[in-house]
C-alpha cells in the first residue's frame, strides 16, 4: 500500500534522511526505531508531505505521490498525528474532534466510533483539550487522525512524556484500528514497545537504515540503535 523507495530528504545543507526504502502493507504496523535526531521525524514528515523529497518515491496505493501536497495525500489517506500533539488548546475536546470532520473521508471512523474506541476521550469532551492530561490529549489526537478515515496513519512518538501504563492502554487499541484495513506506521524510541506492538522494526541511524527486519535480534537492534562503537 505504501512504498517508500531511495527517500532522502534534507533541512537547508543537512540531509537528515538518506536512501530509505520501506513498505507498509493495508492493515500492517511498521515501527520505525532510533535514538533522538536519528531522522524519524522527519521520515514521517516527507511521507506526510510536510517536507519535500531531494531523493526518492513515495508511491501509495499504486500512485506516485512523491509530488503532491500534504492536503493531496491526506485526501489520498495519509494522515500524520505530528510529535506534540497538535491540538487547539482553548478547544474543546469535542471542538477539535469536529474540526476533522471538514476532512473526512468515507469509512467506519465517525464521532461516535472514535468516542467508542477511547472511551476516556468521550467522557472528556466538553474539557478544553488543554486541561487534559499527557495520555488524554495523545488519544484526543489519535481520534482526530482517525476520523479523517486514514488509509494509512503516521504516528509520531505516541509514547512521548508519558506514563508507560498509559502508553500500553494506548499501543492496545491499535489492533482495532488494523482491523479495519489502516495501515500504521509509527515512530518509537522504546525499543521493546516497537517490537511488542509492529509486524516489523525500522532502524535509523544517523539518517540511514541500520537495521531493518521481522523478529530482529536485541543485540542486533542494540548496535544499529547506537551505533557498532557505543556497543563495542
Ligand atoms: N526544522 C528543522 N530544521 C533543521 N534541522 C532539523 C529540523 N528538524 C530536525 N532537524 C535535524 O534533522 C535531524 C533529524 O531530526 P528528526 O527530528 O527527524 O530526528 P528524530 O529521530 O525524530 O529525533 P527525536 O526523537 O529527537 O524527534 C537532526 O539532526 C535534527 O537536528
Amino acid at each position: 500500500m505504501l512504498e517508500i523507495s531511495g527517500l532522502s530528504a534534507a533541512y537547508g545543507q543537512l540531509t537528515a534522511i538518506r536512501d530509505i526504502s520501506l513498505t507498509v502493507e493495508s492493515g500492517g504496523i511498521l515501527a520505525v526505531i532510533g535514538a533522538n535526531g536519528a531522522g524519524k521525524s522527519t521520515l514521517l514528515k516527507t511521507i506526510a508531505g510536510q517536507l519535500k523529497a531531494t531523493t526518492g518515491s513515495i508511491r501509495f496505493d499504486g500512485a506516485d505521490v512523491t509530488a503532491l501536497s500534504t492536503h493531496e495525500r491526506a485526501r489520498r489517506g495519509i494522515v500524520l498525528v505530528p510529535e506534540g500533539r497538535r491540538l487547539f488548546g482553548s478547544l474543546t475536546v469535542h471542538e477539535n474532534l469536529q474540526i476533522a470532520l471538514s476532512a473526512k473521508r468515507s469509512g467506519v471512523w465517525s464521532l461516535e466510533s472514535v468516542y467508542e474506541l477511547f472511551p476516556l476521550v468521550a467522557e472528556r469532551r466538553r474539557r478544553r483539550a488543554g486541561d487534559l492530561s499527557g495520555g488524554e490529549q495523545q488519544a484526543t489526537a489519535i481520534a482526530r487522525a482517525l476520523i479523517a478515515n486514514p488509509a494509512v496513519l503516521l504516528l509520531d512518538e505516541v509514547s512521548l512524556g508519558l506514563a508507560p501504563a498509559i502508553v500500553g492502554q494506548l499501543y492496545d487499541r491499535l489492533p482495532l484500528i488494523l482491523e479495519q484495513g489502516t495501515a500504521i506506521l509509527l515512530v518509537e524510541q522504546d525499543v521493546a514497545q516497537a517490537r511488542r506492538v509492529s509486524d516489523e522494526v525500522h532502524c535509523l541511524l544517523q539518517g540511514r537504515t541500520s537495521l531493518a527486519g521481522k523478529d530482529l535480534d536485541l543485540a542486533d537492534i542494540s548496535r544499529a540503535y547506537f551505533g557498532a562503537e557505543a556497543t563495542a
